[in-house]
């Protein structure tokens, strides 16, 4: 499968930077103008020289090269490309676990366990609007801000493969534990079991290895589209700072309804999802690899309840995990 192409290609302007025997990617993007799809390609083009167009020409690419490597090797060389893991860094304490403690965690059944909210519309797409207390959000964005990734006032964008940084780390085990414990908050009457992440996802190890924070000023959003397929199923997202809405659109839908808008009939139908801050997405399934989502913050997008909402800095937090294939190009990045 292959994303479409999305967006005009504007240059972002890309540094690749050494913290802390990490690489970090921090760009300036036009989120408004550019999908992922054309940021990864410059990354990736950043990291491999200019590469071929098509997932095919990948698929050969990769081929069974990486066979012969062992996950010892490999997991050698993304030490040896990504450093050692900020794990080891005790002393780094990013208060995320203080603060999720401060709000009485661990949480015992029955005692304050995050809601989860299911978008009915989009089948594989959950919301947990009180994910982070306010504490947490701080914490979070202090971590971020000492990551100094976002000194320049032109970068917009960080992303990071492989080990995570401490704060990153705990924030995915966070999320293990909050989806875990949604299993005593939903019992449903017919027997079937809502999950606002299949068990595979959630026992997968690790459960996220990437991580994009963005930094959105007002009027700045991101472009429709599905995350790449090179990034394994189940997303989430976690919004900081200032609210948004998400609207998704089916990508069938949208390809059946130009048609049928040319000829006056009925318009796309995109669902919206208000994110405040603190609240996390979770996509997967449908939500995943059959919706594309965005944001528009241009004036008159932003509206919830009838409200035009009232924009300042957005921070967001995406992680994923790198299907087998992406973790090969990470490592085929380090032979070339
Ligand atoms: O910033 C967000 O909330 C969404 C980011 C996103 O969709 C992405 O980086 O793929
Ligand atoms: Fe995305």
């Amino acid at each position: 499968m292959r994303t479409a192409r999305r967006g005009k290609r504007e240059e972002g302007r890309l540094k690749s930077k050494q913290y802390e025997g990490h690489l970090v990617w921090s760009l300036r993007m036009e989120k408004n103008h550019m999908g992922e799809e054309e940021e990864q390609k410059q990354i990736l083009n950043h990291v491999f020289g200019e590469s071929s167009e098509s997932e095919e020409d990948e698929q050969r690419w990769f081929g069974d090269s990486m066979d012969c490597v062992s996950t010892e090797e490999q997991k050698q060389i993304l030490k040896d490309v990504f450093g050692e893991s900020s794990d080891s860094q005790e002393d780094k304490h990013t208060h995320l676990e203080e603060a999720a403690n401060d709000c009485n965690q661990p949480r015992a059944p029955n005692k304050s366990v995050p809601i989860w909210h299911r978008i009915e519309e989009v089948n594989g797409l959950w919301l947990c609007r009180e994910f982070l207390s306010p504490e947490q959000q701080s914490s979070l964005l202090s971590a971020i801000e000492n990551e100094a990734w976002f000194t320049e006032a032109s970068h917009n964008q960080a992303m990071r493969f492989g080990d995570l940084p401490l704060w990153a780390t705990e924030l995915s085990a966070y999320i293990h534990e909050v989806v875990w414990l949604s299993k005593y908050a939903f019992e449903c009457e017919d027997g079937e079991e809502y999950c606002p992440l299949p068990s595979d996802l959630l026992w997968r190890e690790p459960l996220f290895d990437q991580l994009i924070v963005n930094v959105y000023q007002p009027g700045e959003g991101i472009c429709g589209h599905v995350d790449l397929m090179r990034f394994d199923d189940g997303i989430a997202i976690c919004s900081l700072e200032s609210a948004c809405v998400m609207h998704f659109t089916e990508v069938k839908t949208e390809a059946s309804n130009v048609k049928c808008e040319e000829r006056g009939g009925a318009p796309i139908m995109k669902i919206p999802v208000y994110l405040n801050p603190g609240s996390l997405v979770l996509m997967w399934g449908e939500a995943r690899y059959i919706w594309k989502h965005e944001i528009n913050r241009k004036p008159g997008f932003q509206v919830w309840e009838g409200q035009e909402i009232c924009q300042k800095r957005r921070t967001s937090i995406t992680l994923r995990k790198l299907c087998p294939k992406g973790l090969q190009m990470v490592i085929l990045s380090y032979h070339l």
